[in-house]
């Protein structure tokens, strides 16, 4: 996973070092009496503008080309910036491992969203059952999959679950969600074809409430938008259902191009969440860095695998320890 966001950031990181150690150099050498206030400068060199400025240059370069949006790639560059230059770093310490940490915070900043959502609390705390979930996005970005894995989350933190299976435009949609979610336990509320999806996620909620049922999962057709129907369509799930989360789903292997896809999601349905999908396949990580950033939502789950085991609470720290090889 993101093995060229961390080339490139450990990159960054040598580089910066590099030019540090040659300060270093530098103030060792110098004679004695050309060296004013020697005794500090002995002890330690400061991280000037010119040795973070041409690394931050080939940095942005490279994170661009690994997919992060370019206002992240400047809030990057800024906070790195502001982190490093005219910072201290005692003559012998560890270098490296201070510009690190400096770029950590400041993936790490990107990475936190304004707002977050503690789920099952959220759930456990509705009043009024059932929690009504809505999952949107393009075609094929794995949100059946994503509904599925979910509803086996659910399910293993104690509360049951209907799906509705809203996709009544593309054929074989409603099999596909069916199979789904007969193999993790779950009911599926259905229409045949050409139905209306609000209809059909507006009898699952009856449903839900007749039953006690906690959660509501609204799966619904792929669409982008171009599709103004199929936009409007979305629209109208939204406002019948009222829901308590709008989760974008999102394929990471669509690298840059999926913050504008959850751009325009979000301008047609306030979208509340994130979950991207396929992250064991994805190499540069950019979307990862991005997206929370980019439309302010948090991102909830990351699917890295095709299994139903294979969702991961999201987590800025484990994503910023896996950059940095802590984690695997
Ligand atoms: N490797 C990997 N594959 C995934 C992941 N999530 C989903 N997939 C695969 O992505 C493909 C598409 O997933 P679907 O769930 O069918 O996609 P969808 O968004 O419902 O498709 P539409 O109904 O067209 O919107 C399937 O082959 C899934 O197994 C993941 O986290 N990792």
């Amino acid at each position: 996973m993101f093995g060229k966001l961390r080339e490139k950031l450990k990159g960054f990181v040598r580089r910066v070092e590099e030019n540090v150690e040659e300060e270093e150099k530098k103030i060792e050498k110098a004679e004695p009496e050309k060296k004013p206030g020697l005794f500090e400068r002995l002890l330690q060199v400061e991280i000037k503008e010119k040795d973070v400025e041409r690394a931050l240059e080939d940095l942005e370069i490279e994170l661009l080309e690994a997919d992060v949006a370019l206002e992240v790639v400047d809030e990057l560059r800024e906070s790195i910036k502001r982190k490093l230059v005219g910072k201290k770093v005692k003559i012998g310490t560890d270098k490296a491992k201070v510009i690190e940490d400096a770029v950590k915070e400041a993936v790490l900043e990107v990475l936190t969203p304004p707002r977050k959502i503690n789920l099952l609390e959220e759930i456990r705390a509705k009043k009024e059952k059932p929690y009504v979930i809505v999952f949107v996005g393009f075609n094929g970005s794995g949100k059946t999959t994503t509904i599925a894995k979910l509803a086996h989350w659910l399910k293993k933190n104690g509360l049951s679950v209907v799906i509705a299976a809203s996709d009544t435009f593309r054929a074989g949609a409603i099999e596909q969600v069916e199979e789904h979610a007969k193999r993790v336990g779950v009911k599926v509320i259905k229409h045949s074809y050409g139905a209306d999806p609000a209809a059909v996620a507006y009898d699952a909620i009856q449903h839900a409430k007749a039953r006690g049922i906690d959660v509501v999962l609204v799966d619904t057709a792929g669409r982008n938008e171009l599709n103004r129907n199929l936009m409007d369509e979305m629209k109208k799930i939204v406002r019948v259902t009222k829901p308590d989360l709008v989760i974008f789903v999102g394929d990471s292997l669509a690298g840059n191009s999926i913050i504008d896809q959850a751009r325009q999601f979000n301008e047609a349905v306030k979208i509340d969440g994130v979950i991207l999908t396929k992250l064991d396949a994805d190499s540069r990580g950019g979307a990862a860095l991005s997206i929370s950033h980019a439309i302010g939502a948090p991102i909830l789950f990351v699917g890295v695998g095709q299994g139903y085991e294979d969702l991961r609470p999201f987590d800025e720290k484990w994503f910023v320890n896996l950059i940095f090889g802590e984690e695997n």
